[in-house]
C-alpha cells in the first residue's frame, strides 16, 4: 500500500460529516445525545483515540533505528522513566503538573494540524502550534467552565475560579479571531493555498460550533478521535510505511490490534460493571485525565521528535520504500517542496 500524503491537515469529508452530525444532534436532539453520552465518549476513546497512542514503541524503533528491532529496552527504560518522573510531579506539585499537561496538549494538537505546512519548527511555527490548540482545548473547557472545574479539582486538589460567562465569550472570541488572522496571513505569504484556507477557516468554525452545541467530554471527544487521532494514525502509518520492515509492522499491528481488544473488554467489564453513567464522575474522569497525561507525555515528546525530523509531506512516490531494498532513508534534507516561513 502506497499512502498518499495527508492533505489539509487531515480535514476529510466523513470527519466533517460525523462533525455536522453531531452539531446537528447537539442542537436539536439535546436529551438523545445526553442519554448515550457516556457510551459515546467511552467506546470512542477506548477505541478510536487510545489506538493512536499505541504505536510509541514503534515511533521509538524507527526514530532510532531505522526500525531494525534492536534498542526495545532502552525504549521501556525511557518511556518508564519519563512516566515516573512525571508521575513524581503529579504527586508533589499536581497545580504544575496539569499547568505542564494543557501546555503540552495544546501544542500536541496544533502540531499535529499544522506540521505539514509549517514543518521546520520556527519560533513562529511553534507559536502557530499554540494559537491553535490554545483554541479547540480552550473553547470547550470555558463554555463548560463548571464542569471542567468539578474534573480539574479532583486532579489538583484546588477549585480553580470559573470565569463569568461575558469574559468567556470575549476569550472565545479573540481566539478566534487571532486564528482567522494567523491562517489569513499565512494564505498571504503564500504558505496556504486557497483550498487549505478556506477549508481551514470553516473547519475552525466548524469545531468551535461543536463546542458551542455539545457538552465538554463529547465534544472534546469528536475533535480528540476524528480531528487528531485519525490524522495521527495517518502520518504513522505513512512514516511506518518508508521506515519499517514489513515484518516489524506486521509486529506492530498485531499490537494495536490487542490495545483495541483490551480497550474493548475494558469497555465490557466498566458496562456490565460499574456501568457507564458511574464511569463519567468528575473523579474518575479527573482519574483518567491523570493517567492520559502520564502516557501522553512520552507520546508527545516521540511526536515532536517524528515532527522534526519528517514531514506528512516527506514520501514522495518514488522513494524507496523499506521492503524495496532501502537500508535507512534520511528525511532530515527532505526533498519536501513545501514552504516554510521563519
Ligand atoms: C478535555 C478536558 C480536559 C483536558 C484534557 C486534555 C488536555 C487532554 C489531552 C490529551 C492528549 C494530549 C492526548 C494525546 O494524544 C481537562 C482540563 C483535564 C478537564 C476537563 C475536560
Amino acid at each position: 500500500m502506497n499512502l498518499p500524503p495527508r492533505r489539509a491537515g487531515g480535514v476529510t469529508l466523513p470527519v466533517v460529516l460525523v462533525t455536522l452530525a453531531f452539531i446537528g444532534l447537539g442542537f436539536f436532539a439535546t436529551g438523545f445525545l445526553a442519554g448515550y453520552e457516556p457510551f459515546l465518549v467511552l467506546g470512542m476513546m477506548l477505541l478510536l483515540g487510545l489506538p493512536h497512542g499505541a504505536t510509541d514503541h514503534g515511533l521509538f524503533l524507527a526514530l532510532r533505528q531505522g526500525g531494525q528491532g534492536e534498542g526495545k529496552g532502552r525504549f521501556y527504560l525511557a518511556y518508564l522513566g519519563i512516566i515516573a518522573a512525571y508521575g513524581l510531579v503529579w504527586y508533589l506539585l499536581p497545580l504544575v503538573a496539569f499547568g505542564i499537561f494543557i501546555l503540552l496538549s495544546v501544542y500536541h494538537f496544533g502540531q499535529s494540524n499544522w506540521v505539514d505546512t509549517e514543518q521546520r519548527p520556527t519560533f513562529t511555527a511553534r507559536a502557530h502550534y499554540l494559537l491553535w490548540g490554545m483554541g479547540v482545548l480552550l473553547t470547550p473547557i470555558l463554555l463548560h467552565a463548571e464542569e471542567a472545574a468539578a474534573i480539574v479539582a479532583t486532579m489538583t486538589d484546588t477549585v480553580i475560579a470559573t470565569p463569568a460567562l461575558d469574559s468567556v465569550y470575549w476569550i472565545i472570541a479573540v481566539l478566534g479571531l487571532a486564528n482567522v488572522v494567523t491562517i489569513t496571513t499565512l494564505k498571504m505569504r503564500g504558505v496556504l493555498d486557497t483550498r487549505r484556507t478556506v477549508l481551514e477557516l470553516l473547519a475552525y468554525a466548524l469545531l468551535t460550533l461543536l463546542f458551542f452545541t455539545n457538552s465538554l467530554l463529547l465534544g472534546f471527544t469528536i475533535y480528540f478521535v476524528f480531528w487528531h487521532s485519525l490524522s495521527s494514525i495517518q502520518d504513522q502509518m505513512q512514516f511506518f510505511e518508508r521506515r519499517m520492515s514489513r515484518d516489524l509492522r506486521q509486529k506492530l499491528s498485531v499490537g494495536i490490534g490487542t490495545t483495541v481488544v483490551g480497550a474493548l473488554a475494558f469497555c465490557l467489564i466498566v458496562w456490565f460493571g460499574p456501568g457507564p453513567e458511574a464511569a463519567l464522575r468528575p473523579a474518575i474522569i479527573g482519574g483518567v485525565f491523570v493517567f492520559i497525561s502520564l502516557l501522553t507525555m512520552p507520546h508527545m515528546l516521540l511526536v515532536e521528535q517524528l515532527y522534526t525530523s519528517w514531514s506528512p509531506n516527506d514520501n514522495p512516490p518514488d522513494l524507496p520504500r523499506k521492503e524495496d531494498g532501502a537500508e535507512r532513508i534520511s528525511f532530515t534534507q527532505s526533498p519536501s517542496a513545501t514552504p516554510t516561513y521563519v
